[in-house]
């Protein structure tokens, strides 16, 4: 398609000023085909790959309907998930930055209702909104919906499904038969598009046809692991491809919540989000994971969909997903306007034919991926410091160390060679593996109540496979049997304990944070 300049579509000189501001060079093929057929009036439904700027291609026409002098609600834009109310309306916002007198407002559950409905009282003429908390406000009649001219489901297959079907039905009931109703998603499986003329009236289908469901820029990959083995695989994904953000998608809230404490427990930034947490708490973890302060979301399904942060470089499938649409939208979390990204999934035994099936419906190829070792893992780091090695080299002044190594070169029997080969030793973690490590550790620990941690015990402590080590826990005094050491600096060290004390040791001590890399824990009696 050819490429189209804001400038020449015609759109009110604030907009054209907006997105130039926020960066976007030309119109998405979603934005030039349906900003000119939603500003018809006519209903429409818009199909376009994730990451593509459908947001825009709904808030610039619905911005351009409103009239700023009309204090009472004109629009309203539904969206399945909290954060995606926020995101949205944050993005209008962005849009409407040179427009005077519109107020955008996003109103969803978990927030204090009272500041809503004050909000909604001085006069906002668009909300996004989730639909139970539009509908509580429908009740209450703290929203107004007479002069409601323009209805967007964004996300629209999801809100038509079975969870939310009832739910617009409601509002849609609530608002002026009179309307345009406009829906927009990455997917739109026959079953949904075959309901929506209850909700709409001849409706145009605009549709930016790609044969692949997923964007081309994602390189999607998939691991045999066994349930068990699926964090450690994790971590050795992590370390070796450094993503600065990653989504890893779980299916249950409980499994985000297991997997958030062993991320934590071997020393990565990551935080949960799920349904069963306060509001506010997951308005922390997004701003953490938006602001980079954390860098692995671990998420059940509630950010699957059009949540979009720029640098989430990998998305994990830890679970696969239940429905295939879902495959496309959380893999759509990364490689977003265009960037780069890549997607892992975790397939074990009997779920083959799931992916099979996953990639039949995106019509992509899914490739497998053995798992890395270890000494991958090793051999990636030492790779990514001869690369830092390289920039240092070129870049630094490096005077101070260059007389440090003459000075210790004179004064022993080494080479200078000899003493980078051993920095490099120092660096990278390339310790001694035991060879049933280096594999991937099938110890038996499992099967014998153990559970293994990998923990800081500290660098005098220097501890070898096998050793003891009954003080790690600080008061506790639990024993612990050291299974091997893999880290920088020889301090960082895999132990195993009794399964029924893993949690109480892990309490007994307190995080340290190395950023990115494994580890963070220092035993209680080292403070
Ligand atoms: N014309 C454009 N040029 C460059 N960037 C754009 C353009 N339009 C939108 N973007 C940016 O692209 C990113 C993705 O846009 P958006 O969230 O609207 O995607 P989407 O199509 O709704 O995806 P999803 O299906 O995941 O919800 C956003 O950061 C947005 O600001
Ligand atoms: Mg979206």
């Amino acid at each position: 398609m050819e490429e189209v300049r804001f400038e020449e579509m015609g759109l009110l000189p604030e907009i054209v000023k907006a997105v130039k501001n926020m960066g976007f060079e030309e119109a998405s093929p979603i934005q030039a085909k349906a900003i000119p057929v939603m500003r018809t009036g006519k209903d429409m439904i818009g199909q376009a790959q994730t990451g593509t700027g459908k947001t825009a291609a709904f808030g610039i026409p619905l911005l351009e309907k409103i009239e700023p002098k009309d204090r009472k609600l004109q629009a309203i834009v539904l969206c399945p998930t909290r954060e995606l109310a926020i995101q949205v309306a944050e993005e209008i916002r962005s849009l409407a930055k040179y427009m005077h007198g519109i107020k955008v407002l996003p109103i969803y559950g978990g927030q204090e209702i009272v500041t809503q409905i004050r909000s909604l009282k001085s006069g906002a003429q668009l909300v996004i909104g989730t639909p139970g908390r539009v509908m509580d406000h429908m009740r209450r009649k703290t929203i107004k919906m007479e002069e409601v001219h323009t209805v967007v489901l964004d996300e629209a297959d999801e809100m038509l499904n079975m969870g939310f079907r009832e739910d617009i039905e409601t509002i849609l009931e609530g608002v002026p038969v009179e309307r345009q109703t406009v829906l927009f998603s990455a997917t739109m499986p026959q079953a949904i598009l075959d309901i929506t003329k209850k909700f709409q009236k001849k409706a145009e289908l605009i549709k930016v046809t790609k044969k692949e469901l997923t964007v081309p820029n994602i390189e999607q990959f998939y691991y045999e692991v066994k349930p068990k083995n699926k964090e450690e695989v994790l971590s050795r994904l992590l370390d070796i491809y450094t993503p600065k953000l990653s989504v890893v998608f779980c299916n249950t809230k409980k499994q985000v919540d297991i997997l958030v404490n062993g991320l934590l427990g071997r020393g990565y930034f990551a935080a949960g989000l799920h349904g069963d947490m306060k509001q506010i708490q997951r308005d922390r973890v997004m701003q953490g994971f938006r602001s980079g302060k954390t860098d692995i979301l671990v998420a059940t399904d509630v950010a699957a969909r059009g949540i979009d942060v720029e640098e989430v470089e990998a998305v994990f499938n830890y679970d696969l997903p239940q429905d295939d649409e879902y495959y496309v939208h959380r893999i759509g979390r990364t490689g977003r306007a265009g960037r780069e990204g890549r997607s892992f999934s975790f397939v074990s035994g009997k779920e083959a034919y799931k992916l099979k099936e996953i990639q039949r419906y995106c019509k992509t190829k899914i490739y497998a991926q053995k798992v890395p070792s270890l000494n991958d893992v090793a051999s990636t780091k030492m790779e990514n410091i001869l690369d830092e090695i390289d920039q240092i080299v070129e870049t630094e002044d490096l005077t101070r160390y260059l007389q440090a190594i003459e000075n210790k070169v004179n004064d022993s029997d080494y080479t200078a060679m000899d003493m980078a080969a051993a920095f490099l030793k120092l660096t990278s973690g390339q310790n001694e593996i035991s060879p049933e490590e280096a594999e991937f550790g099938d110890t038996g620990a499992e099967e014998a109540g153990m559970v293994r941690l990998f923990i800081n015990i500290g660098k005098k402590n220097k501890a070898k496979p096998g050793d003891i080590v009954g003080a790690i826990a600080g008061e506790s005094g639990i024993p612990g049997k050291v299974i091997g050491s893999i880290d920088m600096y020889d301090k960082y060290t895999f132990v195993e304990v009794p399964k029924e004390y893993a949690r109480e040791v892990l309490n007994a001590m307190t995080h340290t944070k190395i950023k990115g890399k494994s580890i963070a824990v220092e035993p209680a009696n080292q403070k």
